[in-house]
């Protein structure tokens, strides 16, 4: 019997749609086409590339409603989540539509050469695994800048959104991209694994856990091929007696609850001063009850279902953790299937699973410090390091901060966020390499060094 991978939507468990595995002739075939058009692709003018990219930005336009619907019944993202999700992609291919000529230009270097720069040229056929909080986001933010680079690319997307893996293929061969340019492998991860050894896989992109990335990056390792991470997160959030919570508690709460609190770059730990604590854990719990939870293709929703019940449950263990060891429930706590309320946690030591470990879903634990020093400390004792966010209206001692903050991030007054301008991914546990802006389109290139001699 043929082997099938499962879409069930999260808010009430139905099945949306089996998908057919590829079969091994299936993979060989599509890994040798993507080998095939990379030699016709990378000869093609960045200005050519870059048209068939705003026709992917209008067909993002014209599906809008279809793909966010879509992304909500996979994953159970709130629908206004998953429409900005989409608008976000359509900037994304706007802003390299009008920069990569720039980004990818010859780099004159002054030398004693008659002449001599550098040269980006493509690398070959990327592999990227990606996963399934942001099904559309994540592989366009790694798609766009490697396709118009010159590059071809394989995806093996998270088991969950075959069909958002699905339609962003179809997206790029109806905006007139050649077959074979971007293919979605479905796939199990083990097949994905013999790939990437393949020679004709030049390099990976993984976005996912940080159990998955060392497991990725120790093959890559064995077999010589650049890889780039971006794993899990366990972002401080720190909120200073001065911090004017009028005007961002929103975007404090924000930061938190997005997509049901699975994003990497949440703030996961709120570390607060002791003279703000009290009116902070009011008004921020007064905040969090009045989102509203329940159906997350409700245009109001803001808290949905987990997209999966073991993920729910795994909360669910990592808050019963904290509450043996002496923290106490403010409000939330309750499971029901994928569902899981939001959670705000107080009493918070920094020996709990939901201090060491991300949270991913709606838990918010709260810790109470002296000063910005020990915020910083606090902060920084942790194995991730994807960014940090700090709220004051002393922004000259925010900016004495950042370089104590060794994170890929650091936020004043504002959530930690991607932007296709700004460079993106983290540091130790949290991955290396960067994704978007001029850093992310040089990350799947070749900078040759061209030498002209006198
Ligand atoms: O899990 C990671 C989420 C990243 C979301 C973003 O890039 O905004």
């Amino acid at each position: 019997m043929t082997e099938k991978m499962k879409s069930v939507n999260p808010y009430n468990q139905k099945i949306i749609k089996s998908y057919n595995l590829h079969t091994p002739l299936e993979i060989e075939n599509k890994v040798k086409l993507a080998e095939e058009i990379f030699t016709i692709w990378r000869e093609k003018e960045i200005k050519e590339r870059t048209k068939l990219l705003s026709n992917v930005s209008n067909l993002l336009e014209e599906r809008i409603d279809s793909l966010s619907k879509l992304i909500t019944q996979e994953m159970g993202k709130p629908i206004n989540e998953s429409i900005a999700e989409i608008n976000k992609c359509i900037f994304l291919c706007d802003f390299y539509t009008l920069n990569a000529e720039d980004f990818l230009a010859d780099q004159i270097i002054e030398t004693d050469a008659k002449e001599s720069f550098i040269s980006y040229d493509p690398l070959g056929v990327i592999l990227a695994i990606m996963p399934w909080n942001y099904p559309f986001w994540q592989v366009f933010r790694f798609a766009v800048p490697t396709l118009t680079a010159g590059n071809t690319a394989l995806l093996k997307h998270a088991s969950n959104v075959s069909g958002c893996a699905l339609a962003i293929q179809e997206i790029f061969e109806d905006a007139g991209y050649p077959k074979g340019c971007f293919q979605t492998l479905i796939t199990n991860h083990d097949i994905i694994e013999n790939i990437l050894k393949n020679d004709i896989i030049k390099a990976v992109s993984l976005t996912g856990s940080e159990k998955a990335g060392r497991h990725i990056a120790k093959i890559a390792g064995e077999y010589l091929k650049k890889s780039v991470l971006e794993l899990g997160g366990n972002n401080a959030c720190i909120v200073l007696d001065d911090a004017n919570l009028e005007k961002y508690l929103d975007t404090m709460v924000k930061a938190r609850m997005q997509n049901t609190g699975q994003s990497c770059i949440a703030a996961k730990r709120f570390i607060v001063t002791k003279g703000i604590y009290d009116e902070f854990v009011e008004k921020f719990t007064k905040k969090v009850k009045d989102l509203k939870f329940g159906n997350p293709i409700e245009q109001d929703t803001k808290i949905g279902p987990l997209a999966r019940i073991e993920l729910a449950e795994n909360l669910e263990k990592q808050v019963n953790d904290a509450l043996l060891k002496g923290a106490k429930v403010i409000i939330g706590n309750k499971r029901n299937k994928a569902y899981y309320s939001p959670t705000i946690l107080t009493e918070v030591t920094e020996d709990m699973t939901v201090f060491t470990e991300e949270t991913f879903g709606p838990v918010a634990p709260i810790l109470k410090v002296d000063n910005l020093e020990e915020a910083i400390k606090m902060a920084t004792n942790s194995k991730f390091g994807l960014g940090t966010m700090l709220f004051t209206e002393n922004v000259e001692l925010a900016l004495h901060a950042i370089s104590k903050i060794p994170d890929g991030a650091f936020f004043i007054n504002d959530m930690v966020k991607s932007d296709p301008r700004l460079p993106f991914g983290g540091t130790k546990a949290s991955g290396y390499g960067r994704e978007l802006s001029k850093e992310g389109i040089h990350e799947f290139i070749n900078k040759k060094t061209v030498y002209i001699k006198k």
